[in-house]
């Protein structure tokens, strides 16, 4: 077979993704919009986004933080708390300020302490977005010092997503940034709506990665890596074409100080090599002709909305991405690239 050089696809989306706020949104935003037409952002700001008029506020920063001319629709989230009232989710849906619901277990990951502390509490909010199909998306991870870091996600399978699944066998709910092989075959056997996004860097490295000839703070991410069995199921179901798994950078940029500090922040910041990425795995496992199904029809059929109209094109063609970029005057975010070089690279700017 002769190598494939270019590949065209319908522009993608980003089914999750954190843009932040002030100067990094300035430095997130656009790496983010120059491939993808719709992002799920992610509602954990330090104050996290918790009514639609938050929300609302929010998008109109995001809409003044993108570049003149651009197509980038931001799709807003609300961040669930114990106390988050029904009528102001449902009214924000109604609206089109809100796509989806964000469930974080309290202290499960970076701004997250005022997450749910218990399902039950919230059940109301989630009677109705069942009945208004409203998309619950969650951070599927159990915390607490009983449950080993590497099993927090087969801990929430077990004691939180079987039950939640079963009282509201209708509610569309995405499991989002899975990291293990029970995850996908959960997702692949359950009945009802269920979907799943894959991040970039799940595909591409496993636990080892963050020990790497000694402590390694830019691979570490909640969930956090795992082991090279997990690697390769994720693999699998990215590429199977199952249109359940869809692409999720969950992009999630911290400045380089707080990473590399004593306490380090959870995330990595892939969004400037995402899709570049994306086609390398689906190069490597030698079906590129599903990046597409994967990065632009899977997920905007799971959310209920057309694919884009506009087209991206990659091209294999080496290129070194930045190592650090800057944020504001005296910061910077680390981007991942975990072989310093990317082969792919998008060619075509948004139309
Ligand atoms: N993925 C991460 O490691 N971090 C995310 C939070 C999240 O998506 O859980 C962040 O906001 O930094
Ligand atoms: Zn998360
Ligand atoms: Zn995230």
């Amino acid at each position: 077979m002769t190598p494939v050089n270019e590949i065209n696809l319908t522009r993608p989306d980003d089914w999750h993704v954190h843009l932040r706020d002030s100067d990094m949104l300035r430095m997130a935003l656009p790496w983010t919009a120059r491939t993808f037409a719709r992002a799920i952002v992610m509602p954990n700001l330090d104050s996290p986004v918790r009514t639609a008029s938050q929300a609302a506020a929010y998008r109109d920063r995001i809409r003044r933080a993108t570049p003149p001319g651009w197509t980038f629709a931001p799709l807003m989230t609300c961040f669930l708390t114990d106390e988050t009232d029904p009528a102001d989710v449902a009214q924000g849906f109604a609206e089109g300020v809100f796509t989806a619901v964000k469930m974080y277990p309290a202290r499960s990951t970076t701004n997250s302490a005022a997450g749910v502390t218990d399902v039950g509490r919230v059940y109301p909010v989630l009677e109705r977005m069942q009945a208004l199909g409203i998309p619950l998306l969650v951070h599927g991870e159990v915390v607490g010092s009983e449950v080993d870091v590497f099993d927090r996600e087969k801990a929430f399978i077990d004691s939180v997503l079987t039950r939640l699944r079963s009282d509201f066998p209708a509610l569309r709910i995405v499991f989002e940034h899975i990291t293990t092989a029970e995850a996908v075959d959960y997702v692949q056997d359950a009945e009802g709506p269920i979907g799943a996004t894959i991040t970039v860097h799940h595909l591409m490295i496993n636990r080892n990665a963050m020990f790497a000839g000694g402590i390694r703070p830019h691979m570490y991410c909640l969930p956090v890596a795992k082991r090279e069995r997990h690697r390769l199921a994720l693999r699998a179901a990215a590429t199977s074409g199952n249109p359940r798994f869809f692409l999720g950078t969950d992009s999630a940029p911290h400045l380089v100080r707080d990473k590399e500090s004593a306490c380090g922040c959870a995330g990595i910041s892939t969004a400037p090599v995402a899709l570049e990425l994306y086609a390398q795995v689906f190069e490597e496992e030698a079906v590129l002709n599903r990046l597409e199904a994967f990065a632009s029809l899977n997920g905007a059929r799971f959310y209920g909305l057309p694919p884009n109209s506009g087209t991206v094109t990659l091209a294999q063609s080496p290129w070194h991405p930045p190592e650090t970029l800057p944020v504001g005057d005296k910061d910077q975010v680390r981007v991942f690239c975990p072989d310093g070089v990317v082969r792919w690279r998008l060619l075509a700017p948004p139309d």
